[in-house]
């Protein structure tokens, strides 16, 4: 196998926030491949973002950035706010949910792609750059007869596709792609994937690929990585955690989607904890069917399984004391509901 291009260890990015830090990000561990698509899951403010931008050095002043990201064999937390600019772009590419709050209006498309080719790939000439730029936009279906218009001249779909045009002409090792298919149609959305899965083929480059849509993860991707308040709970490879997942959470997350073989929607009870005061032992234990006694006190330890990783005490041996089931107050007052 193949060595990681991006090899993350213990991670955490706390917001500066007035009652104290945030926790987005709190203890995360993982590694990604070369043509590897990792999708990263979770609900609505578990940190999938903050994930994302923690590791291309994109986080707000005021937020602090601790553990180890290697990337291509570089310890990314220990260079200099300039190496990482420089880093980001050449090796990092990052493809976000709204195209058109990134693509400058005013700029036309060939200016987007000479300023970041000039920018990060100095190595080339002004006509390699135009030669680059155009092999880019032509694998995401855009004719070279459009390459000086300006983006409102594109639809939706098509600015999304140039903006990954964009982020592939630096041949980055490495793409966050976060929400990338959120704001398009249904049909755009699939050609979408279609080209992400084009590219994997074409330039292998490992893709974290942040979404809540569990449809795209079981369409896009090799290994997924559940993330629950600012961890990740359980991963491992999509077929392995879809058909038997291991951490509770996961389980839950699998039933609230709806299938044409779905009876009745299923919601999970209860809200996500407060990321500046998470509930002490496993951060899941106040909505979980399952908690023991010791998940309201300690830390879960992560494990490896036979296919996947997972951070639950169900899977650990206990005394009958610590497995003894909780009274959960957020379950029974949602089954009373
Ligand atoms: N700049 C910031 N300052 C303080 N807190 C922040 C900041 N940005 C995000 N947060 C908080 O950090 C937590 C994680 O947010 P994040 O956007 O990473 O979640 P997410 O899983 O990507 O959510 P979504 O799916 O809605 O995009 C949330 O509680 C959010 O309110």
């Amino acid at each position: 196998m193949s060595e990681p291009v991006l090899d993350v260890e213990n991670l955490r990015v706390w917001y500066a926030g007035a009652g104290g830090p945030v926790r987005a990000v709190d203890g995360v561990d993982f590694t990604l491949r070369p043509g590897e698509v990792l999708g990263l899951v979770g609900e609505s403010g578990c940190g999938k973002s903050t994930l994302g931008r923690g590791l291309m050095g994109l986080v707000p002043r005021g937020a602090a950035v601790d553990g180890r990201i290697d990337f291509d064999g570089r310890s990314l937390l220990t260079l200099s706010t300039r190496q990482r600019e420089r880093l980001r772009g050449a090796g990092m590419g990052l493809i976000f949910q709204e195209p058109m709050t990134r693509l400058d209006p005013l700029m036309r498309v060939s200016d987007h792609f000479e300023e970041a080719l000039r920018t990060h790939a100095k190595e080339l000439s002004k006509k390699e750059r135009e030669t680059r730029a155009l092999e880019s936009l032509r694998a995401l279906g855009i004719p070279p007869t459009r390459y000086r218009n300006y983006p409102h001249e594109f639809s939706g779909g098509m600015r999304q596709r140039i903006m990954i045009a964009l982020a592939l002409a630096l041949r980055p090792k490495f793409i966050v792609a976060d929400e990338p298919t959120t704001a398009l149609d249904v049909l755009v959305e699939a050609q979408i994937l279609r080209i992400l899965a084009d590219i994997r083929d074409r330039f292998a480059p490992a893709i974290l690929l942040i979404t809540h849509n569990l449809g795209i993860i079981a369409e896009a991707c090799d290994r997924v990585a559940v993330m629950y308040a600012g961890r990740i709970v359980e991963q491992g490879p999509v077929d392995a955690v879809f058909a038997s997942p291991q951490h509770p959470y996961t389980r839950e997350l699998l039933r609230s989607t709806i299938s044409l073989t779905t009876q009745e929607l299923h919601s999970i009870p209860g809200a996500p904890p407060d990321l500046v005061a998470p509930p002490t032992g496993c951060n899941f234990h106040p909505r979980c069917p399952s908690a023991m006694r010791v998940c309201a006190s300690r830390d879960p330890i992560p494990r490896t399984l036979e296919r996947q990783r997972v951070e639950c005490w169900l899977h650990e041996t206990l005394s009958d004391e610590d497995a003894r089931p909780l009274e959960n107050v957020e379950v029974s007052v949602a089954d009373e509901a």
